[in-house]
Parts: C-alpha cells; sequence; structure tokens
C-alpha cells in the first residue's frame, strides 16, 4: 500500500460484508485521520451499522481491508476492542443503577482499576458539566441525559477512536447541541470520531462525511466542498441529489 498506514485511526480498502447472496456493505474505502470526526451518512438499510459492526470487531468481514487504532481488524479484533468505545443504536445502560454507578461498571468492564474509575468518573463528569446526574438513577434521566452519559461510559478507558451509532436518535436539539458539543470537545483532545446519522443537520456538524446507498459509499468529502460542488444549499439536497443518482443510474445500467 502506498500510503503509511500507522498516520490515520481508521483504514479500510474495499470492504465487504455479505449475509448469504445480499451484499449488506459493498467494498467501501476510506481512511480517518486522528481527531477526526467522520460522519456515516445514509437512508435506513444503507449497510451504515454493519460497516461500524465490522470496525469494532464484532462482525467479521466477508473480504476487504481494515485498520483501526493500528490493528487489522481481521487478525487483531480483540486487541483493538480495548482501543476503542462503542455507543449502540440500542440503549445500553443499565436502569436501576445511578449514573456514577454504570460509570463504574463499564470501566471495570473495560479492565480499569477502582482508583482509575473514581478518578475517570469525576474527570469526565466535571468536564462535561454533568456532576450534579451523578446520583441520579438512569431511570429518572430524560432521554438526552442518558445518551450524554452512554457517551461518558464509553469514554471511561481513554479510547483513541470512538464510535457512535446514531447517537442523538430521538433527542431534542438543544441536547443535541450539546451532546454534538462533547463530541467536538473529545475530538480536539486527539479521540477520532465514527458516527453514523441519517439526520443531515448533524452531517453538517461532522468534518467530513461519507453517503452510503445500498451498501456502497458513493462519495467521500467535507459538507462545504459537496454543498460546493453540486451548488446545494445544505446537506440534506446534496443527499438527495446525489442518492436519486445513483438509484437511477443504478436502475439503467440495471436494465
Ligand atoms: N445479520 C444480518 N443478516 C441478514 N441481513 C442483515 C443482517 N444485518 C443487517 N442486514 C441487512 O443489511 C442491510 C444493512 O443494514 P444496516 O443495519 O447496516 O443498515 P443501516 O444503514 O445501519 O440502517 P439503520 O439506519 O436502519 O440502522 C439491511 O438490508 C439489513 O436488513
Amino acid at each position: 500500500m502506498s500510503q503509511p498506514e500507522k498516520t490515520y485511526s481508521i483504514s479500510v480498502e474495499n470492504l465487504t460484508k455479505k449475509f448469504d447472496d445480499f451484499v449488506a456493505v459493498d467494498k467501501i474505502t476510506f481512511n480517518v485521520q486522528k481527531g477526526e470526526i467522520f460522519g456515516f451518512l445514509g437512508a435506513n438499510g444503507a449497510g451504515k451499522t454493519t460497516a461500524m459492526r465490522m470496525l469494532i470487531g464484532v462482525l467479521e468481514p466477508t473480504s476487504g481491508k481494515g485498520q483501526v487504532a493500528g490493528y487489522d481488524i481481521f487478525k487483531n479484533s480483540r486487541k483493538l476492542k480495548k482501543h476503542i468505545g462503542y455507543m449502540s443504536q440500542k440503549f445500553s445502560l443499565y436502569d436501576d443503577l445511578t449514573a456514577k454507578e454504570n460509570m463504574r461498571f463499564f470501566g471495570g468492564i473495560y479492565g480499569l482499576t477502582n482508583k482509575e474509575i473514581s478518578s475517570r468518573t469525576k474527570e469526565l463528569l466535571t468536564h462535561f458539566g454533568m456532576e450534579h446526574i451523578e446520583k441520579e438513577r438512569v431511570s429518572s434521566l430524560p432521554l438526552g441525559w442518558k445518551q450524554k452519559l452512554a457517551f461518558c461510559t464509553a469514554l471511561m478507558h481513554k479510547p483513541d477512536v470512538v464510535f457512535l451509532d446514531e447517537p442523538t436518535s430521538g433527542v431534542d436539539p438543544s441536547i443535541r447541541r450539546q451532546f454534538w458539543e462533547m463530541i467536538y470537545e473529545t475530538a480536539e483532545g486527539g479521540v477520532t470520531v465514527l458516527v453514523t446519522t441519517h439526520n443531515m443537520d448533524e452531517a453538517e456538524y461532522c468534518h467530513r462525511i461519507s453517503m452510503m446507498v445500498a451498501g456502497k459509499m458513493i462519495t467521500v468529502d467535507t459538507p462545504q466542498n459537496l454543498k460546493d460542488k453540486y451548488k446545494l444549499e445544505t446537506m440534506g439536497e446534496v443527499f438527495l441529489h446525489l442518492a436519486r443518482g445513483y438509484e437511477k443510474e443504478h436502475a439503467i445500467t440495471a436494465s
């Protein structure tokens, strides 16, 4: 490979996942730099979650190449997991535990000592202005605060790369903004963020975005470059333009 792989936090080449004959992710290729916020944008079923699950080492790819945080996703998926954080689409916190107890629980899973767990919990809750929810049971927290807390638990072990699967789905706009401030602060600290969304406003917040349609990555660029290139005002318009163009071309080719 001509590019030095170590300069990228995520490096993917022709990564493919088939479920029997169905190709859910079709030869995707992209690189993400350290501290970059990289978005996976696509409609329901486009293949975003499947791609992410391969990158976090829980789903074996069918073919292609991939490195995350310096680890090969085929050969080193166990080691890789120590260096990444993951916030799933499905809610992962324990409702009957307090915010602090949840952080202690996840810190333990990541193998931190009690001392490390205490100092990291304090550090994260203080840093993100969440000390006041420390003793609150998760069941009593609004959805947006649960999502912010889930993000904190994914950062407990100081991962190099954090994967967020539709983290603000169903969250109201003001908390969504706060959530994105947390993402920015995390990325400024050198953590690479890969986030999936089908929210077009959120696509504007990413440093670069990729658009997925029917398992294929049809473009990768900055939101501004894409809007300039197609002379469109919003990412929603860009997405519709590209997705419709792709589908039309695909239908013509297929007929
Ligand atoms: N284990 C599986 N077996 C068979 N098909 C699957 C499996 N997992 C996902 N798929 C299919 O692969 C395609 C991509 O799904 P995926 O969940 O990756 O999409 P997505 O872009 O993340 O969508 P969403 O926004 O709804 O989460 C879908 O057609 C889905 O039904």
